[in-house]
């Protein structure tokens, strides 16, 4: 489709003038001749984008990134930045974008897939300028699972996957750091037309219905 082709498009035009090795971070993607699709998918602490991703991955087969999964297994991985991690995600806050999209920027690279799903990220306006930055690339489009409060409260504390933030004073903490930084991010897609609001009240397939609509609007749902 004409979305698919647009990046490698863009990267020709930019290619043919300039004569520069481009950097090994920028558009690293590209340079290997990859133009993939990317979803950004965003919502509150609870809101059910990591469920309605493994969907998405069962029926389409997206390329799942989970940002805090990433994050998780780099703290078990008891690598230089485990304790710093852990400290502030069990404090709800953000971390170091260089840390969140070097992680993000693996997975990438090392990944022949076509179309990526980027969940819990970009947390921030500077998360999402280190990505465009880092990656070279923006989201084709952002799905936001939009969720009441009492009801992502309620199923945060029903989640019982042993997370240290899943305790009602992190996940207080987690809804301001939400309003404060992410909705600002939220707010730009939309006004670059690419966001894409989900209800997220509801059942697991009635949400998915929604979410088919919006990829089958954007031609992904063939393959
Ligand atoms: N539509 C839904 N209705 C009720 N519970 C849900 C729904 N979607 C997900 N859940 C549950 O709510 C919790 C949070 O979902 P999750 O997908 O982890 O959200 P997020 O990744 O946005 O934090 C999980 O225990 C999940 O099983
Ligand atoms: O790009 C990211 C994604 C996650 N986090 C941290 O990891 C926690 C858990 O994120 P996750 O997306 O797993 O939580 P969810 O919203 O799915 O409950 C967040 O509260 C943050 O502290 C972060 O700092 N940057
Ligand atoms: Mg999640």
């Amino acid at each position: 489709s004409s979305t698919l082709n647009q990046p490698a498009h863009k990267f020709r035009i930019w290619e043919s003038f300039t004569t520069e090795i481009p950097t090994q971070e920028k558009g690293g993607l590209f340079i290997k001749g990859k133009a993939p699709f990317i979803s950004f998918v965003l919502g509150g602490p609870g809101s059910g984008k990591g469920t309605q991703c493994e969907k998405i991955v069962e029926n389409y087969g997206f390329t799942h990134l989970s940002a805090g999964d990433l994050l998780r297994r780099e703290i078990a991985s008891n690598g230089e930045y485990s304790t710093m991690i852990l400290n502030i995600i069990k404090e709800g806050k953000i971390v170091p974008s260089e840390v969140t999209v070097k992680l993000i920027q693996k997975e990438m690279d090392s990944s022949d897939s076509l179309k990526f799903l980027i969940d819990g990220f970009p947390r921030s306006e500077e998360n999402r300028i280190a990505f465009e930055h880092v990656i070279g690339a923006e989201p084709d489009i952002v799905l936001f699972f939009d969720c009441p409060e009492e009801e992502m409260v309620k199923r945060v504390l029903n989640r019982n996957q042993g997370r240290v933030d899943d305790n009602i004073d992190t996940i207080k903490k987690r809804l301001k750091v939400f309003k404060a930084l992410n909705l600002p991010v939220i707010n730009y897609y939309s006004k670059k037309g690419k966001l894409y609001t989900i209800n997220a009240v509801g059942t697991v397939d009635e949400i998915f219905e929604q979410v088919r609509a919006v990829l089958a609007a954007h031609e992904l749902v063939t393959g």
